[in-house]
């Protein structure tokens, strides 16, 4: 039950499917019922089409973790349940294209929203306009449903623009350090726990470096915050040239780092750090040109069956590389 919680919390399109699905399936199954009632089979049927679809989309978005087809889905097939409703039931039917608008803008991004959200209007108004007095009374009532249709479509529009905007720019801040770009701890520790998983599973050997700035106080106390905010830019720069794609660096917090290394030795993760703090003793500089140096400890993925342990021991080992006199390494033993 707890995962089903995680789940629900963690995937905002999953339970945006969830929910809208749910709502779906309780808003329309007495009208399928009711409708299948009154022999009224057109409607009663593309109901009960709706209902047993929405549930099947549910069920797949849960199976696959996929939720852009399942929406994709929902969308269609509630626009073809809007369009017959109200082909069907006139006035009565149309009061329902109101509620697609929204149902789209939840379960589709608002640009594939808007194209079927106008596509269905289009094939409603062109089926009352071919067959007058059928879904619209009269050209004015018709007139007026457009109006109204398409203003409820720009405030969605609006709405949703704006939402997934701020949803993105939410889910990075607490991903990523603004300064650097690059994954902070949070990140780290979900990488940390994938790897110890993934080194169980496949055997896959992982390296560990704990990298930490030296003197960095006196660069900020010196030249000020800003150029202390540059030197760790530059040496993220720096990092991420002299290391592999598969490698991921991620901030800790101040100027202390961890690279994450896959597929590699002991030997091959003391070169890495070796490049590392050569490059950076001789391309990172002060603003009064003396150089900045940085004190790494590391290890392998060891008999570590958590992360806690790993970065415990690469914390040990970069203590030993600050008290031996910092630009230094420090790699575990095996
Ligand atoms: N410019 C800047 N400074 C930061 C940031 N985060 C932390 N700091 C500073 O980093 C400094 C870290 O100082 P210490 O922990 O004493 O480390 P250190 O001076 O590098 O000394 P050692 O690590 O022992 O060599 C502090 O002055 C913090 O204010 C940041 O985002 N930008």
């Amino acid at each position: 039950m707890s995962a089903f919680w995680s789940r629900l919390k963690d995937d905002f399109q999953l339970s945006i499917i969830t929910l809208v699905g749910s709502l779906a399936v309780l808003g329309v199954t007495p009208y399928a019922v009711y409708r299948l009632g009154q022999r009224n089979w057109l409607v009663g049927f593309t109901d009960s089409f709706l209902v047993v679809g929405t549930v099947l989309a549910v069920c797949y978005a849960w199976r696959t973790g996929n939720t852009v087809r399942p929406g994709q889905f929902l969308a269609a097939i509630y626009s073809i349940g809007a369009f017959l409703v109200s082909i069907k039931l006139g006035t009565n039917g149309l009061f329902w294209m109101y509620v697609l608008i929204l149902f789209n803008f939840f379960v589709v991004p608002p640009r594939q929203s808007v194209m079927v959200t106008q596509v269905t209007l289009l094939a409603v108004c062109l089926y009352g306009w071919l067959n007058p007095q059928e879904v619209f009374a009269s050209h004015y009532q018709m007139g007026s449903f457009i109006v109204t249709y398409e203003l409820s479509s720009i405030f969605a529009f609006v709405f949703a623009y704006r939402g997934r905007a701020q949803r993105r720019e939410l889910s990075q801040l607490a991903t990523e350090d603004p300064l650097t770009g690059i994954g902070n701890r949070r990140t780290m520790n979900k990488e940390l726990d994938i790897a110890v998983a993934d080194s169980r599973r496949y055997d896959i050997r992982f390296g560990l470096l704990v990298l930490d700035l030296d003197h960095f106080k006196q660069i900020n106390d010196q030249f000020g915050h800003a150029v202390g905010d540059d030197v760790l830019v530059r040496f993220v720069n720096l990092v991420d040239a002299a290391c592999r794609p598969s490698d991921r660096l991620f901030r800790l917090g101040g100027e202390e780092f961890v690279l994450l290394v896959p597929n590699v030795a002991r030997e091959g993760l003391n070169g890495v750090a070796t490049k590392i703090q050569q490059c950076v003793r001789e391309v990172l500089r002060r603003p009064d040109g003396r150089a900045v140096t940085v004190s790494i400890g590391g290890c392998m993925l060891n008999g570590h069956t958590e992360r806690e342990s790993w970065l415990h021991e690469a914390d040990a080992c970069l203590y030993a590389a600050k008290d031996a006199g910092r630009d230094q390494i420090v790699i575990a033993a095996p």
